[in-house]
């Protein structure tokens, strides 16, 4: 038995004293702890507002009822459960395994992220939420319908693979060129990864929330439907109104002022800062030198 389960196992602490564990052998036993609890942790906010979230509930309470019917001696009830739990997380890995493959992906980039020059990072970020903000105002007083997915921490590789792959640099000139009716690649979805346009004419899945009304069709109901899968930040431009919408985390902020949009977007703009201010000495020297400016 090792000391994580040492320590789970005790009644009183003790039973710890008892257990006659070095300061060496308590230290990593904690260290053990907090690493579990830290990818719990994780492994909960990045199912957080997606339908995985029910899947883990519902886990959690078979879990719940497991332990509840070992503890009164409901044997062919806890049984039951136990077949459910192992051909339910058979079936779950199979369901959910664009879900599965995307949090693993979003964990390798989060390692990846971990790295210098954040500070050119946020410099760019400023002239890419210009391109935004240029493109969907112009496409907004002409009418032209558009959809675009900012990719945020987690992946959104598998809608990508549902368009037409360009991988090309981040401009007002071309997200518009990109929209104007009857080309080729208006239809769908612009997807953005990092610094690059990934991919035009992806298809995202639509909402099901009865709540939208009417009126919204589904270039808005893929928008939303994308933020209910995801982290991702999509802009919508209406072709029948031009009104500029907004959807992330489920959210959806429609027909959004010239200023409403602009705020949104600075303030996504900023979270990002406040995340990684500061990281490098390359940061600071940049923002000494107003390349970044502080709101
Ligand atoms: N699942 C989807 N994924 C990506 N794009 C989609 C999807 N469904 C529709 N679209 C885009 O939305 C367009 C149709 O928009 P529709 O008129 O139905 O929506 P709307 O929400 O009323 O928007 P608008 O106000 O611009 O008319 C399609 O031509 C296509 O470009």
């Amino acid at each position: 038995m090792n000391d994580f389960n040492q320590i789970f196992n005790i009644q009183s602490w003790r039973e710890i004293i008892q257990l006659n564990l070095t300061p060496w052998r308590l230290f990593i036993a904690i260290v053990d702890i907090c690493l579990i609890t830290f990818l719990i942790y994780k492994a909960l906010r990045s199912v957080q507002g997606t339908k995985m979230m029910t899947l883990v509930r519902g886990v959690i309470l078979f879990i719940m009822l497991k332990f509840v019917s070992g503890w009164l001696g409901l044997g062919t009830f806890e049984w039951l459960l136990n077949q459910v739990i192992t051909y339910g997380v058979i079936s779950g890995v199979i369901i959910f395994q664009p879900e599965i493959r995307r949090g693993l992906e979003t964990l390798g980039r989060t390692t990846k992220s971990l790295n210098f020059g954040i500070a050119e990072r946020n410099v760019k970020r400023t002239s890419y939420i210009k391109a935004y903000e240029k493109a969907c105002n112009y496409m907004s007083e002409r009418k032209i319908g558009a959809l675009i997915v900012i990719e945020q921490s987690q992946t959104l590789e598998e809608f990508v693979s549902t368009g037409i792959k360009l991988d090309a640099d981040i401009t007002a000139e071309l997200l518009i060129n990109i929209f104007i009716p009857n080309t080729p690649l208006h239809d769908g979805a612009v997807i953005i990864q990092g610094d690059k346009i990934a991919a035009t004419s992806a298809y995202l899945p639509l909402t099901e929330d009865g709540k939208i009304s009417k009126e919204f069709g589904t270039r808005h109901r893929a928008a939303i439907g994308i933020s209910e899968v995801s982290d991702a930040i999509t802009l919508i431009v209406s072709e029948e109104t031009g009104g500029i919408s907004i959807t992330e985390n489920g959210n959806f902020y429609s027909d959004m002022s010239k200023s409403e949009f602009h705020d949104f977007m600075i303030k996504h703009l900023e979270d990002n800062r406040k995340s990684s201010k500061n990281h490098t000495l390359l940061d600071k020297l940049l923002a000494k030198r107003g390349d970044i400016s502080e709101k």
